[in-house]
């Protein structure tokens, strides 16, 4: 049986009292309302990481994650954070290869296969990201893209090590646009990709991998995503800002 993950990317957002005000009222909303086994974790700006653990104290069902890491362990690379930090301030998360990272700061799918690397080195669940331009889809190359991101950027990992790999699909165009992928569009993608890490991996291993969905999700779509057979859960940008909305999107992966 494969995890279900709500995973909570809150990108450059908050100052450190409303991230301690929103991980206190999730963790006491979860506490009180959530009976599922459902996973959720919470990417908050690596900054914070350290001040806002304690706040999760006994908090089984939140685990904190970062929302980046850098490929080498230590070095000369001002302003970046590594793999082996994350893992000596004990976070069990880190999201990799978003696509504004990859738009932004120009990651490529040789470099994320690096940071995969370094993260599982040090204990850290990946949160593999993929996804399409709507230029993509419209030339209808999106499946091939997508199946290449996967491909080029953890197909070298061994069966063992891919065991410990989350996916997010996140169409590019769905992503802050309130334009969500349709259940049918999430479902017929995250399907491919199973197939595509069965026909690597095999069935049990794609049967194994969590599979996230990602773009627009909301607390009025979310259920309608996460019923989907190969939907296991969401990685949530502008509704994880928000205590409420992010507990419903949580609460609606059963
Ligand atoms: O990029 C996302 C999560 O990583 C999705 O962002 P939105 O939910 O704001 O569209």
């Amino acid at each position: 049986m494969r995890k279900k993950i709500v995973a909570g990317n809150w990108k450059m957002n908050k100052t450190l009292d409303e991230a301690v005000a929103l991980v206190s009222e999730v963790s006491n909303m979860i506490k009180d309302e959530v009976t599922s086994d459902v996973q959720v974790v919470l990417c908050t700006p690596s900054l914070y990481l350290t001040t806002l653990k304690p706040y999760l104290e006994g908090q089984t069902r939140i685990a904190l994650g970062a929302q980046n890491c850098h490929e080498k362990a230590s070095g000369a690379y001002t302003g970046e954070i590594s793999a082996p930090m994350l893992k000596s301030i004990g976070i069990s998360y880190v999201i990799l290869g978003h696509s504004e990272r990859r738009q932004y700061f120009g990651e490529t799918n040789a470099q994320l296969a690096e940071k995969v690397n370094i993260a599982l080195a040090n204990g850290l669940t990946p949160i593999f990201c993929c996804g399409e331009s709507l230029e993509q889809r419209q030339n209808e190359i999106h499946l091939d893209f997508v199946r290449t991101q996967l491909t080029e950027g953890l197909f070298h990992l061994s069966p063992e090590q891919f065991a410990n790999i989350v996916i997010a699909y996140e169409p590019i165009w769905a992503i802050g646009t309130g334009l969500t992928a349709t259940s049918d569009q999430a479902q017929e993608m995250h399907e491919i990709l199973r197939k595509h890490i069965a026909s690597h991996y095999g069935a049990e291993v794609a049967d194994n991998t969590t599979i996230l969905y990602g773009g627009s999700a909301n607390e009025k779509n979310a259920a309608e995503l996460f019923a989907q057979p190969d939907v296991d859960g969401g990685l949530i940008g502008g509704a994880s800002l928000k205590s409420r909305e992010f507990t419903t999107v949580v609460k609606a992966n059963k």
